[in-house]
């Protein structure tokens, strides 16, 4: 089988791109697929697979696989591409359009330059998810997770829980060079108390406007970047009393930076860049 793909990325955040406007896949094999084009050595190398496709409530669809060819349900740094391909590549002929993900439908606005390239994209990702059992994490239904004590093997982490469509756990440090990304990001991510599994973050707030973050993904581990989880910090940030509601806050991730804002409305912002990177054929 020869698939057309596309190789994008989002602050390093990258992906395989695979335009279902013009190419067909076979459902039962998607998840087979994203493991292996995901692969360095045998495949194209990359953080997963986004399928890009004709959706019933938007003008474009977005589905997002793990590099372990787990389904997320919606990714900031793939909304970005999605929405600088659907621009460049005509599926869409105007700067402002809806995308539909397995969570929710948002509104993408592209910054175009005189060359016809979208050099910037700004996504409105809709509302932040704080109810525990939405979230879904185990405990009394109807709470929320903020700062809540969180024993990980011999530490204890004061967590807060944010669902972006996709659930996220984020934890504030001292030093953003001695988050525990590597020692503890896997046992988060795998922890029972998150029954889907959870992306771990974590956050070193400068300023009420400024942040630096590191994340381990689920399905993925670490990545330079991640759209859904910058948002989820900043909401976590925000319910910590560390940044105000209604103010950008410039998030610096390993790959490069975001800005962020959760507006007063509930609505979270989120501005950044997104690069094709090369495109071919891959044989399946
Ligand atoms: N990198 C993404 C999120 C991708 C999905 C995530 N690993 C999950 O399983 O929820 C982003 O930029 O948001």
């Amino acid at each position: 089988m020869k698939i057309p793909f596309t190789k994008m990325h989002g602050l390093g955040n990258n992906y395989i791109y695979i335009d279902l406007f013009h190419t067909d896949l076979p459902e039962e094999r998607l998840s087979e697929l994203a493991v292996k084009m995901s692969n360095q050595n045998t495949g194209i190398g990359s953080d997963g697979m986004i399928l890009i496709h004709p959706a019933e409530k938007a003008e474009v669809g977005m589905r997002i696989f793990n590099k372990d060819g787990s389904e997320g349900m919606n990714c900031g740094n793939g909304l970005r591409c999605t929405a600088k391909y659907a621009y460049e590549t005509g599926i869409v002929n105007t700067k402002e359009f809806s995308i539909q993900t397995k969570a929710n439908v948002v509104h993408a606005i592209v910054k175009v330059n005189e060359d016809k390239e979208v050099e910037e994209v700004t996504i409105d990702m809709g509302e932040p998810i704080l109810q525990r059992e939405q979230i879904p994490m185990l405990g009394e239904t109807g709470t929320t997770v903020i700062n809540e004590p969180f024993q990980v093997a011999d530490e204890i982490l004061h967590v807060t829980a944010v669902s972006m469509g996709n659930p996220h756990v984020v934890t504030m440090v001292d030093a953003i060079d001695e988050a525990p990304l590597t020692r503890l990001g896997s046992m988060m991510e795998k922890d029972e108390r998150f029954p889907e599994g959870v992306n771990a973050e974590f956050i070193e707030v400068v300023s009420d406007e400024e942040l630096h973050f590191r994340v381990w993904e689920r399905g993925s581990g670490i990545t330079e970047a991640c759209g859904t989880g910058a948002c989820a910090a900043v909401v976590a940030a925000t319910l910590n009393n560390k940044v105000t509601k209604g103010k950008k806050v410039i998030v610096h991730l390993a790959g490069g930076d975001l800005v962020i804002e959760w507006k007063e409305d509930e609505h979270i912002w989120m501005t950044g860049g997104a690069e094709t990177i090369a495109s071919g054929i891959f044989y399946a």
